[in-house]
């Protein structure tokens, strides 16, 4: 082919096949068309011009027999087309000229031929039968027997040439074919791909996040919470754990219904998000229970910076929720394991509630203060 981004379509079958003046004599010397097997032919041309009507009528009435080629030509107006189209191969292949034009015509025969689909066995039992009246007619009219077998040599020479020129043609429309659906398969095998990779994104997507209230899920915190500690770990930085329950929350469900209780924990979720900068680590832990992951963050930062705000958000949209909320904090001396961390974020929250639960009247800013050392991590309540 041409340079690339040349189309099919710019190049002659000759320019495409690189077929040369050079390589049409290299053919010819390869079948020993001698100068003499052009003069013989051109010698028997003017016996095949008179007989030529006959023969071609000769050749339409045995290949119209063959079902499947009548099938093929079709009608009238083709087989018309047809006999002319021979009876120029016939003087063409009798004038002795062998070069471009008389090339470039047989393997635009190759290409029609694949085309329509004729298949090489009706194309060499064509070019027999043709081959056979043009043997009949040239040895009924010479005489000289000598010259008669080397005219028919020169002849089957000739025919060798244009056979492989229709070939060369024919094979390569066929490898063009594989080479145009091996493509199709490839692009249609890569869109395939994409879509497998698209859908596997959508998948892990689902996976990672809880549907009610599009936090992660809490199927990957551990593995995410570990995430979270190495890199904290190589920054010495501290990260704070924050676990949030909402308080009475099987109340709501059974007074209220599960649909307000659903739209109590979006109310939850939705605050957490409008609190959280992008590097936290949001997950809905189960039931009423979520986990805030605060990279290089420390207890009082969360509790000032975090959690008051969250119950001022959450405040905004629904005002009788409360919540209990306990901040583990570990580093930048030594690193819990995540399920260390979650299991004090846990019960600091637990410690919380139960110091709600038994004075309830008391907001948070009235609760006893807890002692450092009391527990391991500071128990809040955040009460409104
Ligand atoms: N509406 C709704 N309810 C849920 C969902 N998941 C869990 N629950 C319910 O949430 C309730 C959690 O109740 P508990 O764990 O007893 O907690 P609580 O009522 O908040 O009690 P305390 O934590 O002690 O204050 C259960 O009744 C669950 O059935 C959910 O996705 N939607």
């Amino acid at each position: 082919m041409g340079p690339p981004g040349m189309k099919q379509t710019d190049l002659t079958l000759l320019e495409q096949l690189r077929i040369t003046e050079f390589e049409i004599e290299n053919r010819q010397r390869l079948f020993m068309i001698s100068d003499e097997d052009v003069r013989l032919i051109v010698e028997a041309r003017s016996i095949v011009e008179a007989g030529l009507d006959a023969l071609v009528d000769r050749f339409y009435d045995l290949q119209t027999s063959v079902p499947e080629i009548a099938l093929l030509i079709g009608d009238a107006e083709t087989l018309g087309r047809l006999r002319n189209a021979q009876k120029r191969y016939i003087s063409d292949l009798f004038s002795g000229v062998y070069d471009i034009d008389y090339v470039n015509n047989r393997l635009r025969i190759g290409l029609v031929h694949k085309r329509i689909g004729v298949d090489t066995t009706l194309y060499l039992s064509a070019v027999y039968i043709l081959k056979a009246l043009l043997s009949d007619l040239l040895s009924e009219h010479i005489v000289d027997l000598n010259r008669r077998a080397k005219t028919l040599a020169a002849l089957e020479k000739v025919f060798l040439f244009d056979i492989t020129l229709v070939f060369e043609t024919y094979i390569r429309s066929l490898l063009s074919e594989i080479e145009t659906s091996r493509k199709k398969s490839e692009q249609y095998a890569s869109s395939l791909e994409e879509k497998v990779k698209d859908r596997t994104r959508q998948l892990e997507q689902m996976a990672r996040t809880d549907p009610l209230t599009g936090l992660f899920s809490v199927r990957y915190l551990d593995e995410s919470l570990t995430r979270y500690l190495r890199a904290a770990e190589r920054r010495l930085e501290p990260v704070s754990l924050v676990y949030i329950d909402v308080n009475d929350f099987k109340e709501f469900n059974d007074s209220q219904g599960h649909q307000r209780g659903d739209e109590i924990l979006r109310a939850v979720g939705s605050a957490i998000r409008q609190v959280s900068r992008a590097e936290d680590g949001c997950f809905r832990y189960g039931g009423d229970e979520f986990c805030i992951i605060l990279p290089n963050c420390d207890r009082e930062q969360a509790q000032k910076n975090y959690c008051d705000r969250l119950v001022e958000e959450l405040d905004k949209a629904e005002q009788n929720v409360v919540l209990s909320i306990g901040i583990a904090q570990t580093g930048p001396e030594s690193y819990a394991s995540a399920t260390a961390l979650i299991a004090q974020a846990d019960s600091a929250m637990y410690q919380s509630k139960a110091e709600f639960k038994s004075c309830p009247q008391l907001d948070g800013a009235e609760l006893p203060a807890l002692e450092a050392d009391q527990v391991t991590d500071e128990a809040l309540l955040k009460q409104k």
